[in-house]
């Protein structure tokens, strides 16, 4: 029987007759994920399945850090990954994509299938995660009257076209097809808002199921409240909850079970911490209560996925708000006290949530990753390089939009960042006057300079100011977008002058608007390719400073402190760090990934200060922790020991000017 086609037949019936376990890989067409509504589990080809997930934001993450960090959460014990798709992210403009660089979602999630790692992918089109107007282009918003999140045709046209983009590059990747994409999420937390439109829901399942098939597991997440879940749900998609430690775990599965009576439990985001908001305390949640209610539901067999398994940055102007009450943007850093730090670092509640895994599945072989290394480059002189009103020629190349009034960052399409909105005094103001806006029409912050910086109005917060001048005297206001809220009915969040300034109750009129696009001129090598502008305004207001440090030969992480420093953006190299705010807190320091670092020459440090630069250190860090996070206000200072050494990160320091008294008016 040599050489024949019998030969192969014999063999299989030799092994089958020693009951030699075949371990043939499913094929394509053979693997299968689907729900076993009879013993409520899942079924991975076949088999009963549950997976202990993690979140991770690969938009939150540089590119070069992505391995590192899937590779901890693999060795974590995860099964999979629960991967949100900012569409913001890739869609900066309607039908203009990116998905190059640290925006290559395919490279991503070839990468989780690398290592061994399943995808729960959540697409959206809206996702919330305190990002950037929870995912939606804030273009959306040139057609100001649209109803987000709804069966508005000019919302759904622009999602479907997204969807018509994104979701074939999803489809080769799903488990059935090949790949390592277990279930889609369609929608996020659809219940908790006000539309509560099953239309919209509907559509979204029938383009999803032209685009992706009928085999992958589509579902839904919601809050456990009966309205979040009676809004949120759909026949078609199977629903899921989403609670954190303080929940009692048999009453939210039960509010689970209200809408899903038979199939797998699964928590699809519970929270190993919170995020966090300026000026407000930073959130911490114990690893002591996180691992307890992990092991709870591990022990009733549920699916789980902790938000966030790895937080990260809101880099550049991603970061989202929240609306209760008042206005409340989120901070640079999401963190999130979650098992891997910012940096990326193993914290001991990751070793907590391993120690419970370890209890219910075989953990990798191998030792976890050691943290990044990280390095203190010292201290960086900064020079005044130009106040920000002398720079509008290279900041606003188009030159300023004449109006009658204040238009809005949506009317002159300016998604992120900053715009001058530049008038002139219609008379003498000899005595004091004031200078004011209309409720909530100041979005976010507006820096005010009559000759000088007076002062700053804010959202919900400050809006007058006691002003002075000549007729004719020119009055600037720039106008800082600091996030658009991401969560519930307030999405739709307008930013500029949504009103009208007006001194002593006559509204100011004859505006000029310059939309400013500082990143293409920092990226282009301004300002430290071109020379210092001489300041008329001192060290307060809106100005750039510049200075340079070298490597040692090496570019490892590190994070930046600001001692004295009130607000600002930071860049290195071109990148866009984010927003700084020590004066608020509770941040103190900017993780800088040593990715964006040079070796060999110099790194440009550029900072737009929009306050007042410091004449002296005012602040500093206090003396680092040794592996703890510490809560309150400098808490992001304790953020960066997870490490045997301390690593202070490099200090920014100011030129010595002499001090002037901030004006009581201007
Ligand atoms: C202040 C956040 C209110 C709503 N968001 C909630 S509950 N969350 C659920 C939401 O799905 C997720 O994207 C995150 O936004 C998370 C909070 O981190």
């Amino acid at each position: 029987a040599s050489g024949s086609a019998v030969a192969p037949l014999f063999l299989l019936w030799l092994l089958l007759l020693h009951n030699v376990p075949l371990a043939l890989p499913a094929s394509p067409l053979a693997r299968s994920f689907e729900l076993d509504y009879e013993e409520d589990c899942f079924r991975k080809d076949g088999a009963p399945f549950r997976y202990i997930s993690g979140s991770i934001h690969y938009a939150r993450v540089p590119r070069p850090a992505w391995r590192d960090r899937l590779l901890k959460m693999y060795m974590s014990g995860l099964s999979a990954v629960q991967v949100y798709v900012p569409w913001n992210y890739h869609e900066p403009r309607p039908g203009v994509y990116d998905f190059v660089g640290n925006r290559d979602v395919e490279a991503f999630l070839d990468l989780t299938a690398e290592l061994g790692l399943l995808v729960i992918l959540r697409p959206g089109p809206y996702i919330c995660a305190e990002w950037e107007m929870g995912g939606l282009p804030s273009w959306l918003l040139w057609k100001p009257d649209i109803v987000l999140r709804s069966s508005d045709p000019a919302y759904l046209a622009a999602v479907d076209s997204w969807l018509h983009v994104l979701l074939p590059k999803i489809k080769p990747r799903l488990y059935q097809h090949g790949g390592n994409i277990i279930s889609v999420q369609v929608e996020n937390e659809y219940g908790s808002y006000y539309a509560c439109d099953y239309g919209y829901l509907r559509h979204l399942l029938g383009s999803f199921r032209a685009l992706l098939g009928s085999e992958v597991l589509l579902f839904t997440t919601d809050g456990t409240q009966p309205e979040e879940l009676h809004c949120g749900t759909l026949q078609g998609l199977y629903a899921t909850i989403d609670f954190g430690p303080g929940s009692n775990v048999t009453e939210a599965f039960g509010a689970q079970r209200w809408v899903e009576p038979k199939g797998p439990l699964v928590n699809s985001e519970y929270y190993t911490g919170w995020l966090d908001y300026w000026g407000e305390a930073h959130a911490s949640t114990s690893s002591v209560r996180v691992a307890r209610g992990l092991e709870n539901m591990l022990q009733m067999g549920a699916s789980v996925n902790m938000y966030m398994f790895h937080g990260g940055t809101n880099f550049a102007y991603w970061s989202g708000a929240d609306f209760k009450d008042q206005y409340k943007p989120v901070t640079t850093s999401y963190d999130y006290d979650a098992p891997l730090s910012e940096a990326g670092d193993p914290t001991e509640k990751l070793f907590a949530i391993r120690t419970v895994i370890s209890k219910f599945q075989p953990l990798p072989a191998g030792p976890m990753p050691s943290p990044t290394p990280k390095y203190a480059y010292g201290r960086v002189a900064l020079q005044k390089h130009a106040d920000l009103l002398d720079a509008l020629g290279v900041l606003c190349p188009s030159g300023p939009i004449q109006s009658q009034f204040p238009l809005t960052f949506e009317a002159i399409k300016q998604a992120h960042g900053f715009v001058v909105y530049r008038t002139q005094l219609p008379r003498d103001v000899p005595d004091p006057a004031t200078l004011g806006a209309p409720p909530h029409s100041i979005c976010d912050r507006g820096y005010v300079m009559l000759q000088k910086y007076c002062g700053t109005l804010e959202r919900d917060g400050q809006t007058t100011l006691r002003v002075m001048g000549r007729a004719g005297d020119t009055l600037d206001v720039l106008l800082e977008n600091m996030g658009r809220i991401s969560f519930g009915a307030n999405i739709s969040d307008f930013k500029g002058l949504l009103g009208n300034l007006s001194l002593d109750s006559s509204p100011l009129s004859n505006w000029l608007i310059y939309p400013l696009d500082i990143d293409t001129a920092v990226q282009q090598g301004w300002p430290h390719a071109a020379l210092p502008k001489p300041s008329r305004r001192g060290r307060a207001g809106p100005a750039f400073y510049t200075g340079t440090f070298e490597t040692p030969g090496i570019a490892w992480d590190t994070f930046v402190k600001f001692p004295g420093w009130s607000k600002g953006q930071l860049w290195i190299n071109g990148f866009n760090l984010g927003r700084y705010w020590p004066r608020r807190g509770p941040q103190q320091t900017l993780f800088v990934p040593g990715s964006v670092l040079h070796i060999g020459r110099p790194n440009n440090v550029t900072v737009l200060e929009l306050e007042g630069a410091p004449s002296t250190p005012l602040f500093s860090c206090p003396p680092l922790g040794q592996g703890k996070r510490g809560p309150g206000l400098n808490s992001f200072c304790m953020l960066i020991p997870h490490l045997s050494q301390t690593i202070p990160g490099f200090m920014l320091t100011p030129p010595h000017t002499s001090g002037v008294k901030a004006p009581l008016y201007c």
